[in-house]
């Protein structure tokens, strides 16, 4: 395994779809401003051009290969953290980041159709968060969550999410020795129980 730079200040949530990633990086977010704490809050795929390519290949209105997918979310990343105003220019000023989804979720859902270790390697040159949060959660029970979306993205499938879920054990497991912080979160905890258990972690810098 490659050593990946720890970057200190960033969050990250990640999880199935529906699981309550938004939900929880949005409370944490209030929370820390509320407390005077200097945060900007950041998701992918951006709103950059770049990202609403890949927002139509995830409505299935490009099909493009999923090899190319998976480079466009590695070149979005790439802006997100290096680019004008992005992740690192942030940490700089001393605003923390709270990330709704980073490379965690690429070597989840792009390695269901590219080789996992292609996956991994094209993102192993970014610095790793200083605390990655993931939000457990059954696939059944997200799908429930989701059940009043009028459109579903590619992966949105309960077969797919049963994956993808695989993808985040093997995932966390190739990072337990990497110095990030790994928080595994039961998602289906009350969302304000759930904020509460986010806000100790981060409160004492666990
Ligand atoms: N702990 C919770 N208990 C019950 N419902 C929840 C909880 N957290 C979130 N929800 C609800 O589940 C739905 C999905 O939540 P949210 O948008 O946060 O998920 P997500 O992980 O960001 O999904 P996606 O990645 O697909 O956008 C929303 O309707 C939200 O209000
Ligand atoms: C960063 C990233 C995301 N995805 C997938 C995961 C979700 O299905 C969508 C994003 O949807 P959300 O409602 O905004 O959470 O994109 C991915 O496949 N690979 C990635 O690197």
């Amino acid at each position: 395994m490659k050593e990946q730079k720890i970057l200190s200040g960033y969050t990250v949530f990640e999880g199935l779809d529906g699981a309550g990633t938004t939900t929880q990086a949005l409370l944490l977010a209030d929370r820390c401003k509320l407390k005077g704490k200097a945060v900007q809050l950041t998701f992918e795929p951006t709103a950059s051009e770049i990202g609403v390519v890949i927002r139509k290949v995830l409505a299935g209105q490009l099909p493009y290969h999923p090899e190319t997918l998976a480079r466009l979310f590695v070149a979005d990343r790439y802006e997100h953290l290096f680019g004008k105003g992005g992740i690192l220019s942030l940490l700089d000023k001393h605003i923390a980041v709270i990330g709704d989804r980073y490379l965690f979720s690429s070597l989840a859902y792009q390695s269901l159709d590219v080789d996992f270790d292609i996956v991994y390697e094209i993102n192993s040159m970014f610095p790793l968060p200083e605390r990655l949060i993931y939000i457990d959660l059954a696939p059944e029970e997200c799908e429930r969550r989701m059940s009043d979306r009028d459109q579903r993205d590619i992966f949105e499938t309960l077969a797919l999410q049963k994956r993808v879920r695989e993808r985040y054990e093997h995932t966390l497991d190739r990072y337990v020795k990497s110095g990030m912080k790994i928080h595994r979160l039961d998602g289906a905890l009350a969302k304000e129980e759930l904020a509460e258990k986010v806000w100790s972690i981060v409160r004492d810098g666990r």
